[in-house]
């Protein structure tokens, strides 16, 4: 064996190397099946470690269409199998990646203890130690106080410029790009700005929605983009997705924590508490709104009843905690687009989805 995973508490997992190198991160697993390209580069997974529960991970290979952002997100990648495709993929993002070894018990372990620290040392003469020692570098998640730098754009970028829909300022706090894809699918114009927006720049845009995106971590490390919900609600509609949702709710009085291992795949179980339907959904967070202040709770977890949706007529909010945009899906909820465009004066247009 020519790898090693030190776990927090320090056992030292042994496996095999697909691409090398030492790294330390977050321990978590996702339960999907499907979409690891997409897993793959979703920022929100920026300073973790992904294990896939899956036993076979890459194949169907790796095209660039699917990606969410232009990186490997995940610090290293953990799974029973992964094939030549994706390995080689990750040794050229210098995204170290083992197998062989047993991702039941490590799955077992981050359901009983929570998600956990980890230390990753693989490749050539490496030895426990070595990951022990990345482990004992290792921060907890709410420790990155600045994950939004790395994760977001530098300066705007605006997508659809000529569209006739509404103008949705899109706070990206690690936004994955399904999101710019479905509001523009919508025709909605997308100013898409750093994480660090000033009201000033909110302004300049003059938005018909303000939309706070998915994004790495602990909520609380968003001050800029609560200040901008703080400022902004009631009169401008504002949206949010995963991360958004918990900082939309944190910044108007509710209260946000840390859940033991969180929901990460693409078959959870949420409940609209007005229709009472069921719907599918793909999800990754660690976090999950504990008060959601002045907002209702409209939709709910069924495995742990943590909230789903939030909404509130009277300061124009909607809010989901899952991802209605992911791909490859489930698409049961891409609904979500047209509700909060329909908050808008300009209100929603009908997808047009290209070839
Ligand atoms: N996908 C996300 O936006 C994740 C939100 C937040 N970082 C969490 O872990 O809960």
């Amino acid at each position: 064996m020519d790898a090693y995973v030190a776990l927090e508490g320090g056992r030292v997992v042994e496996a095999r190397a697909r691409a090398p190198g030492r790294t330390r991160g977050e321990l978590v697993f996702t339960t999907a099946y499907t979409g690891y390209e997409e897993s793959l580069t979703d920022p929100s997974y920026e300073e973790q470690v992904l294990t896939f529960s899956y036993p076979l991970v890459g194949n169907y290979g790796v095209r660039d269409e699917r990606l969410e952002s232009e990186r490997v997100h995940p610090r290293a990648v953990v799974a029973r199998e992964l094939t030549d495709d994706v390995a080689e993929w990750l040794a050229s993002e210098d995204v170290p990646a083992v197998d062989h070894l047993d991702t039941r018990d490590l799955v077992t372990s981050i359901r009983e203890e929570g998600a956990m620290k980890c230390g990753i040392a693989a490749g050539e003469d490496v030895t426990p130690e070595d990951a022990l020692a990345e482990l004992a570098e290792c921060k907890g998640m709410s420790e990155h106080v600045d994950i939004g730098k790395q994760v977001s754009v530098d300066a705007p970028t605006v997508y659809n410029a000529d569209g006739a829909g509404a103008d949705v300022a899109l706070v990206d706090c690690g936004a994955k790009g399904s999101i710019v894809e479905s509001l523009v699918e919508r025709d909605a114009t997308v100013h898409r700005l750093p994480y660090d927006a000033t009201p000033a720049d909110i302004e300049a845009v003059d938005p018909d929605l303000l939309f706070i995106s998915n994004g790495p971590g602990d909520p609380k490390n968003f001050q800029a983009a609560q200040s901008l919900v703080t400022e902004f609600a009631g009169e401008i509609p504002l949206a949010g997705i995963c991360l958004g949702q918990q900082v939309i709710a944190d910044a108007l009085g509710g209260e946000t924590e840390k859940m033991a291992f969180g929901h990460r795949g693409v078959n959870q179980p949420v409940r609209d508490l007005r229709s009472g339907q069921v719907v599918m959904t793909t999800q990754n967070h660690g976090y999950t709104v504990a008060d959601p202040g002045p907002l209702s709770v409209t939709q709910v977890n069924v495995n742990d009843d943590t909230p789903e949706g939030l909404e509130s007529e009277d300061l124009g909010v909607i809010t989901r905690q899952y991802h209605p945009e992911a791909n490859p899906g489930p698409h049961d909820t891409l609904g979500f687009f047209d509700d909060v465009l329909a908050m808008t004066d300009v209100g929603a247009r009908a997808p047009v989805v290209a070839d």
